[in-house]
């Protein structure tokens, strides 16, 4: 199908809490943030979710994500898909971080809009930024530098993503908009050992070390590095918030605006989860950037703000963890 012979009123915003029965495709919802995405969409009455595992839907594959959308043709899309990984990963697989999430997104976002989905929210990542943007961040500071190399073949999947929606909004006129969220943790996160982020990586090292009676746990880098965390269940607040709210050509920080050094994270983690011995720094383990803090006044000022604290998040998330003790490759 031709762009031009697209099924959609090329109407610019459509309401989206007011109809609970409208078809809400969230895409990813197993993962950390599709997941608390459900939870919230199900909390506030939506009866309509469609919802596709990875093996039910390889959303890399063009004819399926379009037969998908001609056969069930949702009214609101939120693309929650993705590779998704820490420093590690990143710096590992540079291949699968741009070839995946390019594909996924360029599917997803084609197809929405071919078969009249009426609004598309798409997710980035603070890592779309320049390494050493000015702190905090503000929307404005992309593209203006060199990326952080440890994962920029991600950044360009993400900022390709950011590109494609407004290039849709501005020829067509089609209401896709970008929320770009600090880093993220909370239930259903990604524990993996090597191939996870700082958070769920310390919690699950952590715990195992307290469990087997370990004297020391290793942790990255040098500890210096300051990160901004948000818990996901704020994460879901702000997308419904945007999905809502919101319809610009710009994207949108989504951040706590509190930042910790990996040093006082690793130390609260450790508090959190009950471990008595000491820290180990591996400084042959990459820093990454060394700041990204966001400026997100923007999403702020339309009345959306964060509430939950990081030892309150950590205590929720240990809880997850103990009960759920899983952990995803
Ligand atoms: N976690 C974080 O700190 C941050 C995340 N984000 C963004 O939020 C979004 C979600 O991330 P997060 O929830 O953490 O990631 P997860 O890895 O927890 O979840 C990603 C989901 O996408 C699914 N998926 C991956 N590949 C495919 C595919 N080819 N076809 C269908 N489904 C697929 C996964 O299914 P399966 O596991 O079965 O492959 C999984 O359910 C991403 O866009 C990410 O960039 C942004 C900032 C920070
Ligand atoms: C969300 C964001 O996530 C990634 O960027 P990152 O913020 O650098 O992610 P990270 O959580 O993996 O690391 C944060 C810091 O923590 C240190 N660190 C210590 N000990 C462990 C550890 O055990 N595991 C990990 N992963 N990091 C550790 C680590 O060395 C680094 O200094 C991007 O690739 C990109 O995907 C992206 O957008």
């Amino acid at each position: 199908m031709g762009s031009s012979d697209c099924q959609h009123s090329g109407s610019e915003s459509s309401p989206f809490l007011s109809d609970k029965s409208a078809k809400v495709f969230v895409a990813g919802h197993r993962g950390l943030v599709g997941s608390a995405i459900v939870r919230k969409l199900q909390s506030l009455g939506f009866a309509n979710l469609v919802l596709r595992t990875h093996s039910e839907l390889d959303l890399t594959r063009q004819a399926d994500v379009e037969s998908f959308f001609a056969a069930e043709k949702p009214d609101f899309v939120i693309l929650a898909a993705a590779k998704v990984g820490g420093i590690h990963a990143n710096n590992t697989y540079p291949a699968d971080f741009i070839a995946i999430n390019l594909q996924i997104q360029t599917n997803v976002i084609d197809s929405a809009y071919k078969h009249g989905v009426k609004k598309l929210l798409f997710l980035g990542s603070s890592c779309i930024y320049p390494k050493l943007a000015p702190q905090p961040i503000p929307e404005d500071a992309l593209l203006t530098g060199p990326l952080e190399p440890t994962n920029e073949w991600y950044a360009v999947a993400k900022i390709a993503g950011i590109k494609m929606c407004q290039g849709y909004r501005i020829q067509y006129s089609w209401d896709a908009i970008s929320g770009m969220p600090t880093n993220l943790y909370g239930p259903n996160d990604n524990f993996h050992p090597e191939n996870s982020h700082v958070l769920p990586a310390l919690m699950r090292r952590f715990h195992e070390a307290k469990v087997n009676g370990d004297k020391e746990v290793v942790v990255w880098g040098t500890g210096s590095p300051l990160r901004e965390f948000l818990h996901v269940d704020d994460l879901a607040d702000a997308v419904v918030f945007m999905m809502e709210e919101y319809s610009g050509l710009e994207h949108l920080n989504v951040g706590s605006g509190k930042e910790v050094t990996i040093k006082e994270l690793a130390e609260l983690v450790k508090e959190v989860v009950g471990f008595e011995g000491e820290l180990v720094w591996d400084s042959s383990k990459p820093d990454g950037t060394p700041r990204k803090l966001m400026d997100s006044s923007k999403l702020l000022g339309m009345g959306w703000k964060p509430k939950v604290s990081l030892r309150e998040g950590l205590v929720d998330t240990y809880k997850w963890y103990t009960a759920n003790a899983i952990t995803k490759q």
